[in-house]
């Protein structure tokens, strides 16, 4: 099938997210962790191609060079199409790397012009008048302000992006979304006259995202959440480009124990672990104590239980916590010492016969998806929008594998995965 939309996702979770968004079309989506070493055979390519990057954080040239590499995958995979993929609440450091990542891809593919589209209504991200929401509260008054890496505390996208790039950025707001894809059209092409090849668009809910979709779906490049990518498959199948296949992709059965890992300190995130810590044998990591003594007395913990029964290992915490953590260790070795120790138990657990592997965050994810030597994921079901379940292979064994976004998911999200997976 050929190639329609070349996707990079700045972590793996946003990664997962956009697979399970663009998989809802009935159409081809392949997930690759990193840029690929192997050579590309035409016949493997999918529909979609999305290549999971772990550079939110990463200094902007890092992750530019790395963003650089993944789309010459994608080109020589066949893409001309392209779609950057970063968080529904635009998390970036201030310089970057949401707005210097987009510049390289519109240098590199000729693209004149690129919206910013991070809406994703079904999990209540909003845009209005270039100001995110998340539920009912501005981006800045929402628990977004305390992440451990990309505190938010501005709500202006139009203000976030501006320093993060070279050119104008511009604004299409509600009024002239709701006008429809010809009035938005006719905008974006005003705004290209006055130079604005940068426009937030808005939206808050999917009937703007359609329309978006419809007035945008040919650009070289669209950047945003995965809600608007999630629009696209229905346009390509529209223009003839691509065609629902009868055949499906079947998903192995994976047996074996389970465990919940989680790094994210996010607000929903602390809300699951506080459910499940009630349910199954649970552990806590904490920063400090893993800075000075290493990891083993977790994996001594994790040795003694039995195999089979599900277990919660977590460094969640609150905010003071999280920001004792940070005072001490600094900012990057607090994030560190967690990922370092969660990969460990993750390549621990595996050799106990841990074959179902819930990860929560999405820095968290990228440690342990590396860890774990995973390069390919093909896509399950949902367990809640924009997570799904993923199967992987590690030391040619099946895994299966739901990397959760720190905000996404009910309360008892980590129940519903494993329920999930047994009627999958
Ligand atoms: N107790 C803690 N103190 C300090 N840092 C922590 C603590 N627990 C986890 N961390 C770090 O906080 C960061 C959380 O980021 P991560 O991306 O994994 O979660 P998230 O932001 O909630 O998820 P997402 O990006 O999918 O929304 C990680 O680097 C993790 O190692
Ligand atoms: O867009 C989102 O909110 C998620 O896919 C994500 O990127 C979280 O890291």
């Amino acid at each position: 099938m050929a190639l329609l939309l070349g996707c990079i996702a700045d972590d793996f979770t946003g990664a997962t997210d956009l697979a399970a968004l663009l998989a809802r079309s009935g159409l081809p989506v392949s997930l690759r962790i990193g840029i690929p070493q192997e050579k590309r055979d035409r016949s493997e390519i999918a529909a979609f191609e999305v290549i999971a990057l772990k550079c939110r954080t990463s200094p902007v040239d890092v992750a530019v060079k790395q963003a650089h590499r993944a789309l010459a995958w994608l080109r020589e995979a066949g893409a001309s199409r392209f779609f950057w993929k970063y968080c529904s609440t635009f998390d970036s450091t201030a310089e970057g790397n949401i707005g210097p990542i987009a510049e390289m891809l519109m240098a590199e593919t000729g693209a004149a012009q690129t919206i910013y589209c991070p809406a994703f209504p079904e999990n209540g991200r909003s845009v209005f008048m270039g100001h995110l929401f998340v539920g009912e509260q501005l981006l800045s008054e929402s628990p977004m302000k305390d992440h451990p890496l990309t505190p938010m505390r501005d709500s202006s996208l139009v203000r976030l992006l501006t320093p993060q790039v070279a050119s104008a950025v511009g604004l299409a707001n509600r009024n002239v979304v709701s006008k429809g894809a010809a009035a938005l059209k006719t905008h974006l092409e005003q705004l290209h006259g006055d130079d604005i090849r940068h426009v937030i668009v808005d939206a808050v809910c999917d009937d703007d995202l359609r329309t978006i979709a419809a007035a945008s779906f040919n650009m070289m490049l669209l950047t945003g959440g995965s809600a608007i990518a999630g629009q696209l498959p229905q346009f390509y199948i529209e223009q003839g480009l691509a065609s629902l296949s009868e055949h499906r992709q079947a998903l192995p059965k994976v047996a074996g124990g389970s465990i919940v890992l989680s790094g994210s300190c996010s607000a929903m995130t602390r809300r699951q672990v506080a459910r499940y810590t009630g349910k199954v044998a649970s552990l806590r990591l904490d920063p400090i104590v893993l800075a000075q003594e290493g990891a083993g007395a977790a994996l001594e913990w994790l040795r003694q239980q039995s195999p089979d029964a599900p277990k919660l290992i977590y460094a969640t915490a609150e905010p003071d916590e999280v920001r004792r953590a940070q005072e001490r260790l600094g900012r990057d070795k607090a994030g560190h010492v967690v990922e370092d120790a969660l990969s460990e138990i993750a390549h621990e657990a595996f050799d106990c016969g841990t074959r179902r592997f819930v990860v929560a965050g999405g820095e968290t994810s990228g440690a342990i998806t590396q860890a774990l030597g995973i390069t390919h994921l093909a896509i399950g079901p949902e367990i809640a929008p924009g997570v799904p379940w993923t199967f992987a292979a590690v030391d040619r064994r099946q895994i299966a594998l739901a990397l959760k976004s720190g905000n996404f998911g009910g309360e008892d999200f980590f129940t519903d995965a494993f329920d999930r997976l047994e009627t999958a």
